[in-house]
């Protein structure tokens, strides 16, 4: 199983919001990664083929997803940014309707609802209404509709924005139970939702594929510019103001500092290993020093 994107654009007027992105995705989790307005919403929706491109193709095993038309709406699962969730539905009839949304036979659809409301932990409260949610719970439910037809590509647009740490865990480890044999997108300007999940993480900036692979492939690429350093906090305000400060921490009367720096930014400062979330602050933190 295969999706290839290739050389996939989108222009609005003299705006660029995807720019000839190339990839090719087997069967994984992928952690879209980018800030804001980098493009990550508008790739999702062409590849899920509700927004035409101006230029480039998907192709799902070859085949150009527009040929495969109905075929290829079989075989995904959505579920977008800002989901409608029916405040008067229960949950159980939610999935029911989806279902049927979906072209499931009756008897399909509530075996596969019941199931699904099972794998997301919803079953206690199949049939209270949706407005009693809360956000975690609306999430789940939502995942849960996204998978009603066992789809070969699961695409999921920031679905953990608004959900506390419990919640965040708890859908992160349900996206991992769903991994095995399908491709997974789940696009996310939060490094922790990916950082332990994702098979391969993609950064995305500015409609752009930057940088793409594992953790430990795409920290590599910014190895030698994390820097560790302790010093006495009068000093804090310049570095500061300088670099890329990604973490702070008060240690007696003097305060040690995690900096992003393409070269040595204070006396004592040492090279440490980066993480993905250096990763980050170096492509997406307009700091003075990058
Ligand atoms: N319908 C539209 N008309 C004009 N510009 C658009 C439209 N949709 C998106 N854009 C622009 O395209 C760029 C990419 O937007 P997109 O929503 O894809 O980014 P994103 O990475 O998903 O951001 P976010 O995390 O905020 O959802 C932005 O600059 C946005 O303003």
């Amino acid at each position: 199983m295969e999706l290839t994107i290739d050389k996939l654009s989108k222009h609005y007027g003299d705006s660029i919001a995807v720019d000839t992105f190339s990839i090719v995705l087997q069967p994984g989790i992928y952690g879209l990664l980018g800030a804001n307005g980098s493009g990550k919403t508008t790739l999702m929706r062409m590849i899920c083929d509700i927004l035409k491109s101006t230029s480039g193709e998907v192709k799902y095993n070859n085949t150009n997803i527009k040929k495969l038309g109905e075929d290829y709406r079989d075989i995904l699962g959505y579920l977008p940014q800002h989901f409608g969730y029916y405040p008067d539905f229960k949950a159980y009839d939610f999935l029911m309707y989806f279902a049927s949304l979906k072209g499931l036979p009756h008897f399909k659809a509530k075996e596969k609802s019941l199931e699904l409301l099972e794998i997301v932990n919803l079953t206690e409260v199949k049939n209270k209404k949706i407005k009693s949610f809360s956000g975690g719970m609306k999430q789940r439910l939502g995942i849960a509709q996204a998978m009603l037809n066992d789809p070969k590509i699961l695409i999921l647009d920031e679905p953990t924005a608004g959900l506390d740490p419990k919640e965040r865990v708890r859908f992160r480890n349900l996206i991992s139970t769903f991994g095995k044999d399908r491709i997974i997108i789940l696009s996310t300007h939060i490094v922790s939702d990916v950082e332990y999940i994702a098979d391969e993480i993609i950064v995305m900036k500015s409609g752009q594929l930057l940088n793409k692979g594992n953790v430990t492939q795409i920290t590599k690429s910014i190895e030698g510019f994390v820097w560790e350093c302790t010093v006495p906090s009068k000093e804090v305000k310049y570095l500061n103001e300088t670099y890329t400060v990604s973490n702070l921490k008060n240690v007696g009367d003097q305060v040690s500092l995690r900096i992003i720096a393409d070269k040595k930014p204070c006396e004592g400062a040492v090279n440490t290993p980066p993480n993905l979330e250096d990763l980050y602050l170096y492509y997406f933190e307009e700091g003075p020093a990058l």
